[in-house]
This record gives structure tokens, C-alpha cells and sequence, in this order.
């Protein structure tokens, strides 16, 4: 990267901008060489503990970003608003310079939603209610196109020279630290992974009480209370080794490819990280994309099984049942939006590794241009994770389940200066914080659901963590 040169376009871009007050941060967008961004994450270290990682590999794009220049976060019930004006605000303030034309040359926001908008305690309390960092360091890779989106904060005082070189000496120390721990780590290629106990917090007591609530929740189906709910559970797990989160989200990753495959840290506490059928959003030029995704059935152990599940699911009346109050609240929630709403007249089954969905994917163009977390707001909580009705389906949530739910089933993902966005509904998901591991995992709940059954469909949910963590125990 040494041969770095920024075109006359530069000197040009500068002088525009830098008597402006309005100017806080620059941001660069260069070519980068065809590298893993998981590999980068991994190579540099934890820097200042702050690290955001996104790969969906079948759509062939990944997405690491680390280290804040700038962070943003707001708790209670008016927090999207909150974070759309802010986010609004802060990328006025940043000037962007690139040679290329991409939708990802830009400067953007990575991080998330909890689920419920009440202050968060424990080790959820780093990520709180809303948080998103501008990082330093944002590497993409599109298919074959890789480039990086470096950004600093803006000095009046800078002079062109100075700020040139400062992009350059930034690029070279980040390649040079790159190449120097990727020796280091051919040294070590043919250590053994030790692996390490994993010891389950979890009992018959909590089993009893989890299909005892369950039972309550049909209960007020029947009464007329609401006629969905999503009831979560959570995994306590304690490792005898550190967890490497790299390791972690390279194995989903592996395992699950047409998941979205998420990571966040922020100030070194704790990280939130999954793989995740589930998109909430996806925007692109003022064109929606979405989907509705409920309704479960387990994977066959063969292929003529495997067939006769996809066929019961297809015909379940209570799965298709759960599936429609999800479609009905997308399609209600997407018309205050647009007005050319697409969506397939019958669920397609999406299959993975341990379990099949129900799903209808959702598409709109959007009637104004609008912030991507204004849109966000309006379609979280789907039915998928909360309930039908939505409001008082939300109410009897945590007192039914009795945990927190920190993320999870929150929306998380980044969105960027140029409108675009993408955002998950972070299930089959967990936190982990030194060696305390929980995950979560949850069902839809209708008249017609069978406690035991639903307990079982959450530890079938639980499986592909549980085989993560296995592998990242260092
Ligand atoms: C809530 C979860 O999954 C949701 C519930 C589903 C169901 O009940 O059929 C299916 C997909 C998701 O919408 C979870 O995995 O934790």
C-alpha cells in the first residue's frame, strides 16, 4: 500500500472543506487488498476493544470495522428516534473522499437495538439500549472488490501535506501490523487447540418452570389476551478457557451460510454474537427489503425424512398460523411507507443446518427518503419475536419468560452515509463476557402449540452455538 496517491481530486476535496465548521471528521475510502475482513479483525488485536463484524456469505459480503472515532447511544422509548436524528447529525459532519464508486464508499454505523426499550443491567449494560460507533477502520468485501473506509477526526489547523500523510502512515502501520502477526501465527499453525470444559447452568427445575409458563401463555390465547407470543429462554454456560469470539463467529460462519453471522464489542466488556436466519431490513437505493420467518420444523436425518418435515411444515395450520400474524403485521407496517408493497402469495421453506422456517420475503420502495432506524422503528418488533398483537403480546413477554433479553431478538447491523443499511433480528444469538457464555433461544406460541414440543424446538435453536463455543475454546 506504500504506493498510495491520492489524485489531484484530493487537494481539491480539501480545500472545499477545510475552513468549514461544520466539518468534525474525514473519512477515506481506498482499494484494499482481497483479504478476510475476519482475518483482519483477528490479525489486529483488540485495539481499543471496539470491534464490529457482519458476513452473510451467500450474498458474498463481509463487513469488519474496528476501533471508535465516535459513538452513539440512547436508552428508554424514544431511543431509534434519538439515534436517527444523531446519526443524521453526525454524518453531516463527516466529509467522505474516495476514488471509487460503491454503495459501501462511505462512512458508516455499526451496532444495534435491545429488544425492550427498559435500561439494561449486568453485562448487558456496555451494549445498553442503543448503541452504534463510527469506526476508525471500516474493511469491506464485495465478491472480488475489497476496499477500506478509514476516518479521523477533523483538525482546522491540518494542512493538506499533513493530512495526506497522516491517511498514508495510517495505512502502512495497519498492513505492516496485518503482516507481522500473520508471521507470528504461521509460527504457531501447528499448536493444538486445547479445547476446555463447558460447564451447563441449567436444570429440571428451570425446564418445569419454562413449559409451566408456556402452558400460562396458551392459557391466555384461549382467554382472548393476545393469539401470539414468543417466548425465549436462555442458556447459562460456564468455560473453563477464554472463548476466542474470532473463532467463534469463523465456525457459524462455516456451519451457516446463509445465515447472517454478526459480532459487536464495545469498550473491550462484553460481545454480542450469533448467526441469524432472520433479515429486518435491508435498503438500498429507497428499495425495502424484508421477510417474514416463523413457523419450525426440525431437519429430516435423511432426505425422504427431511421431505416429509418440509410437507407437514407446508400444511402445519398452527405453524402457517404463526406465519401470518408476522406477514400481516410486515405488509400493515411496510403500507405507512410505500405504496408498492411485493411479497410470494404462499411461504417458500428456507432450510438449515438443524431447522426449517416458514418464510415470505417482503419487498418495497419507499415513498420519501428516510433515515434506515425511522424504518427500523417502525417494523421492530415483528410478530416473529414478539407477538399479536403486538402491544399486549409485549407486555406479558418478561413476565412470562423471566430473563433479560438484552439484544437478543433486537435488530443489529450498520447502515452508512449513502443510505444504505442492513439490519438482523438477532436470534440464536449470545453474549459472552469472560468466561460466562449465555444464549437464547425462543418459539412462537399459539393456541394449538404443545409446551413440550416448543421446549424441545429451543434446544434444537440452541445447537449451533453450542457447537461454536465448543470450537472457539482457546
Ligand atoms: C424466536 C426465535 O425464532 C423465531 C421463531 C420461530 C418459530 O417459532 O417458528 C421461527 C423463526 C423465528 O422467527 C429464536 O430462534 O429465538
Amino acid at each position: 500500500m506504500e504506493s498510495l496517491v491520492l489524485s489531484d481530486r484530493f487537494s481539491d476535496f480539501y480545500h472545499a472543506f477545510h475552513q468549514d465548521d461544520q466539518t468534525a471528521y474525514v473519512t477515506l475510502g481506498v482499494p484494499f487488498e482481497n483479504i478476510d475482513p475476519l482475518a483482519v479483525l483477528e490479525l489486529n488485536g483488540d485495539s481499543d476493544g471496539t470491534r464490529f463484524y457482519w458476513e452473510r456469505p451467500e450474498y458474498e459480503m463481509a463487513l469488519a470495522a474496528g476501533n471508535k472515532v465516535a459513538v452513539l447511544r440512547n436508552s428508554g422509548s424514544g431511543r431509534f428516534r434519538n439515534i436517527s436524528r444523531q446519526s443524521d447529525s453526525l454524518l453531516q459532519t463527516v466529509r467522505y473522499f474516495s476514488e471509487i464508486n460503491h454503495s459501501m464508499a462511505g462512512a458508516h454505523l455499526a451496532g444495534g437495538f435491545s429488544f425492550f426499550d427498559q435500561s439494561m443491567s449486568g453485562s448487558w449494560s456496555s451494549l445498553g439500549n442503543a448503541s452504534f460507533f463510527l469506526p476508525e477502520w471500516l474493511l469491506v468485501r464485495d465478491g472480488q472488490f475489497s476496499m477500506i473506509n478509514i476516518t479521523r477526526p477533523w483538525n482546522k489547523k491540518d494542512s493538506l501535506e499533513e493530512i495526506q500523510n497522516w491517511f498514508l502512515d495510517w495505512i502502512n502501520q495497519f498492513v505492516s501490523r496485518l503482516s507481522n502477526n500473520i508471521e507470528r501465527s504461521r509460527i504457531l499453525r501447528y499448536s493444538v487447540t486445547p479445547g476446555g470444559d463447558i460447564m451447563p447452568v441449567e436444570s429440571e427445575a428451570e425446564r418445569i418452570r419454562w413449559i409451566h409458563n408456556v402452558t400460562k401463555a396458551r392459557q391466555h390465547i384461549s382467554e382472548g389476551h393476545y393469539r401470539k407470543i414468543v417466548i425465549a429462554r436462555d442458556l447459562k454456560l460456564r468455560t473453563k478457557n477464554k472463548v476466542s469470539s474470532t473463532k467463534l463467529v469463523h465456525f457459524l460462519r462455516k456451519e451457516y451460510p446463509s445465515c447472517y453471522t454478526f459480532m459487536y464489542q464495545l469498550n473491550g466488556d462484553a460481545t454480542f454474537l450469533g448467526s441469524t436466519p432472520e433479515k429486518l431490513l435491508s435498503l438500498h437505493s429507497q428499495y425495502i427489503k424484508t421477510e417474514a420467518l416463523a413457523g419450525s420444523i426440525p431437519r429430516g436425518n435423511t432426505a425422504t425424512q427431511d421431505a416429509i418435515l418440509e410437507k407437514k411444515l407446508q400444511e402445519s395450520s398452527k405453524n402457517r398460523e404463526e406465519h401470518a400474524y408476522v406477514l400481516d403485521a410486515i405488509k400493515d407496517k411496510l403500507s405507512m411507507l410505500s405504496d408498492s408493497l411485493e411479497y410470494a402469495p404462499e411461504p417458500v421453506i428456507k432450510k438449515y443446518a438443524n431447522v426449517q422456517h416458514l418464510c415470505t420475503p417482503v419487498a418495497a420502495s419507499l415513498r420519501n427518503n428516510m433515515n434506515p432506524v425511522d424504518i427500523i422503528e417502525q417494523l421492530h418488533p415483528t410478530p416473529a419475536v414478539g407477538g399479536y398483537p403486538e402491544l399486549d403480546a409485549m407486555q406479558k413477554i418478561q413476565e412470562l419468560e423471566q430473563i433479560e433479553r438484552g439484544w437478543y431478538a433486537g435488530p443489529v447491523g450498520w447502515f452508512n452515509s449513502n443510505r444504505r443499511a442492513e439490519f438482523s433480528v438477532a436470534i440464536r444469538s449470545g453474549l459472552i463476557r469472560r468466561n460466562h457464555v449465555q444464549f437464547f433461544s425462543g418459539c412462537g406460541i399459539v393456541e394449538d402449540s404443545n409446551p413440550e414440543a416448543e421446549w424441545e424446538e429451543t434446544r434444537i435453536k440452541f445447537i449451533p452455538m453450542q457447537k461454536a463455543l465448543e470450537y472457539a475454546l482457546e
